[in-house]
């Protein structure tokens, strides 16, 4: 496989077509989960010439963890439904990349199992706050007790969005003996029908869980420039610019259309974004725009499902060789000389 759609294609053919269709679509008629990569290609790049360097840095750092690329993985869900170890393949291709992993509250492993099978790996954590604040700071416990870097809070689900695929296909739960490890309490498995999405979830949640736990957090599923200030001022230490890949409130904007206005209210933090992320171009349109780093999430799923461990490092060495690629032909030696003059909208 020599590109990320290529990955897709062959684990199209290898998952259960269920599974697929949970992996793969999105909310209503999944007009944002369209948007997303459609609105990537639709940019420009603008190269510079006669510069650049022999050499190209790709290393950024994020809330003091190195990655040795502007790609990080997003959290997704169920990875034991893509391959038999799951995100235990997946944590060991991510410490081989030297990249973030953000381990998802919805995992088919448990945190401490997913540390354990990498020490190296450097490990954030996602998080859905519970109504329940005792669940939700014991879960926050065992992510730091893990060795999680940070808290990735994702703010974009007061409520599970529409997939009408998933609906179609009956798919609600997960098959026999796979459980959302992170959920499980004492003997008793976790199940992803205990994930409360809430509406009642609010920015009181955030100042409590500042108070709960010294791990910075990271806002995912900002699409506003007033939630961006609101975020700032609440003491946040960083931002995703996501819309859960198209999953959560359809018709959203594409994340690369409103990345600069969320930039421009963050104060200074740094912004990450996600969403529809399949070539090297589309990095460097999200740098050059502001974005400290992206994460990709439905590319490592069909990594996993194509090969397994060996999936997902194919998946990251080839966004790291066009992201390498891309910043040659644009006259860059650094990710760092990236702004918005190489970006015609
Ligand atoms: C199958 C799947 C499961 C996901 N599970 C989670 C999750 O558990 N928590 C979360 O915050 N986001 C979740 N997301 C959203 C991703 O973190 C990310 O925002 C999105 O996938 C980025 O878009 P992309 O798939 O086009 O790269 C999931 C996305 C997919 C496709
Ligand atoms: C429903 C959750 C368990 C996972 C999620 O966030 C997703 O599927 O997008």
């Amino acid at each position: 496989m020599r590109t990320l759609r290529e990955y897709e294609a062959v684990a199209r053919e290898r998952l259960d077509p269920v599974h697929y269709d949970y992996f793969a679509g999105g909310a209503g008629d999944e007009v944002t989960l369209r948007a997303n990569e459609a609105s990537l290609a639709r940019l420009a790049l603008l190269p510079r010439i006669l510069r650049g360097g022999a050499r190209r840095e790709l290393g950024v750092t994020l809330l003091g963890t190195g990655a040795s690329m502007p790609v990080l993985v997003a959290p997704t869900a169920f990875h034991r439904l893509a391959a038999p170890d799951g995100e235990r393949a997946t944590v060991r291709a991510v410490a081989a990349a030297d990249t973030i992993m953000i381990v998802s509250m919805a995992a088919t492993v448990a945190v401490e199992d997913i540390a354990a099978e990498a020490p190296d790996a450097k490990l954030w954590f996602q998080l859905y706050v519970q109504p329940d604040l005792a669940f939700t700071e014991a879960i926050v416990r065992r992510a730091e007790a893990a060795g999680c870097r940070a808290l990735v809070v994702t703010v974009d689900s007061p409520a599970l969005g529409r997939r009408e695929r998933d609906g179609r296909n009956g798919f609600h739960d997960l098959p026999d003996g796979l459980y959302c490890e992170n959920l499980r309490i004492g003997d008793s498995p976790g199940h992803v029908r205990q994930i409360a999405m809430s509406p009642e979830i609010s920015w009181e949640h955030i100042a409590w869980l500042r108070d709960v736990t010294e791990l910075p957090i990271v806002l995912k599923g900002v699409l506003r420039a007033e939630d961006a200030r609101l975020a700032a001022g609440a003491g946040v230490a960083g931002l995703i610019v996501s819309n859960h890949g198209g999953r959560q409130l359809d018709t959203v904007p594409a994340t690369i259309d409103v990345l600069p206005e969320v930039v421009d209210a963050a104060g200074g933090l740094p912004v990450l974004m996600d969403g529809g992320i399949r070539r090297g171009t589309d990095v460097l349109k999200a740098l050059a725009l502001g974005a400290s780093a992206v994460a990709i999430g439905r590319p490592v799923v069909w990594g996993l499902a194509a090969e397994g461990e060996q999936g997902v490092k194919g998946v990251l060495e080839r966004i790291r060789d066009e992201v390498d690629d891309a910043l040659v032909q644009c006259g860059c030696a650094s990710v760092r000389d990236l702004d918005r003059t190489y970006v015609r909208c």
